[in-house]
């Protein structure tokens, strides 16, 4: 199977490379010029907890595309994911029988991909995996991780083990999902209380943690995200939110690190807001339900963004 990483900046890297290393043909497409020529010219730097290595995995800047994918694996920022697809489509990258899988964080993507490219050839995915970029061509991989994965319409489908056959065989821990729904809002409540807090607080998750009254901070807060997630028949648990959210919050966990979001604040990067928090808020909308919290945090993180402009 010929696959296709659109996106490969740190999770994309982490994907890419651990396909390769299992034998797949893959192939690293990004946008980020020094980051292609760097891999090009010096192979993919990853940097593990024990190991610093390179492998020669090939990369490509979108507009010098050659061939077509079986596989294509979505990878770049939430806001960048149709401008990629569109380019892919430009380019002939994408056959009638290529699938698509988006494991990106944040809610919409099945309707944003919907209208580019049929149904039954796109795939949802929600991991646990993390990665960081260190620099053009250099990853930094750590921890353990897991994917949750279905086709977009909840059809199980041989393409569908295929394809998870393959991410275990790359020790990506895959799983085939009846509920992928689910899986996404899990982490998306995770991602829309602790990364907007975190980078509007400028603040760690364990100092969040910290705070005597954070469970009072956060409840209301993930109320809103669950009665919206239960106002589309998706059954996110309000107790079982709390207690994932808590679980990340030992130093030995998550409880060090500054979110996603932060790193990209503070890299002068536009953030995932209006695909976490924002779009919780347009949700409720749509279903007449007030999300006071989520709006005025999606404000602020835009407030934030303008610094950086
Ligand atoms: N990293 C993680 O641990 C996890 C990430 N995710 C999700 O995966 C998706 C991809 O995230 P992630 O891999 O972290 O994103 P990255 O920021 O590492 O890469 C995304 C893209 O941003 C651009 N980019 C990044 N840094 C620079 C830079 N310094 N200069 C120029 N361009 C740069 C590159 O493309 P371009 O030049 O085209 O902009 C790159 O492909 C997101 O939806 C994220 O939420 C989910 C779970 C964990
Ligand atoms: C670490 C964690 C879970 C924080 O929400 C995350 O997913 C992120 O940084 O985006």
């Amino acid at each position: 199977m010929k696959i296709a990483i659109a996106g490969a900046g740190a999770l994309g890297g982490r994907v890419g490379s651990q396909l390769f290393e299992a034998g797949y043909d893959v192939t690293l497409i990004d946008m980020w010029e020094e980051h292609v020529n760097k891999i090009n010219e010096d192979g993919l730097e990853i940097q593990t907890e024990t190991d610093t290595y390179t492998i020669d995995i090939p990369a490509t800047l979108p507009k010098n595309i050659d061939g077509t994918f079986d596989l294509i694996i979505i990878l770049t920022k939430a806001m960048q994911s149709v401008e990629m697809v569109k380019t892919l489509e430009t380019q002939g990258a994408i056959r009638e029988d290529t699938a698509l899988l988006t494991m990106m964080n944040g809610l919409g993507h099945k309707d944003r991909l919907k209208e580019l490219i049929k149904e039954d050839h796109i795939f949802l995915a929600v991991t646990m995996w993390t990665a960081g970029l260190r620099g053009p061509g250099q990853i930094l991989l750590e921890g353990s991780g897991s994917i949750i994965m279905q086709r977009a319409d909840g059809i199980d489908t041989p393409l569908g083990h295929e394809i998870n056959d393959i991410f275990n065989k790359a020790k990506l821990n895959s799983k085939l999902s009846d509920d992928v729904f689910l899986a996404i809002w899990e982490k998306v409540v995770v991602n829309s209380v602790l990364n907007p807090l975190c980078t509007i607080l400028d603040k760690r998750i364990g100092e969040i943690a910290a705070y005597s009254e954070v469970d009072n901070m956060i409840g209301p807060l993930i109320q809103e995200i669950v009665d919206v997630a239960n106002s589309r028949d998706v059954a996110l648990d309000y107790n079982k939110s709390f207690e994932k959210i808590k679980a990340s919050f030992p130093d030995e966990v998550a409880g060090l690190h500054y979110p996603s979001m932060h790193q990209d604040f503070s890299n002068k990067r536009p953030t995932e807001i209006d695909y976490l928090n924002g779009q919780i808020a347009r949700y409720g909308e749509e279903k007449g339900i007030k999300t006071p919290l989520n709006e005025m945090i999606t404000h602020m993180v835009h407030q934030l963004e303008m610094k950086n402009q």
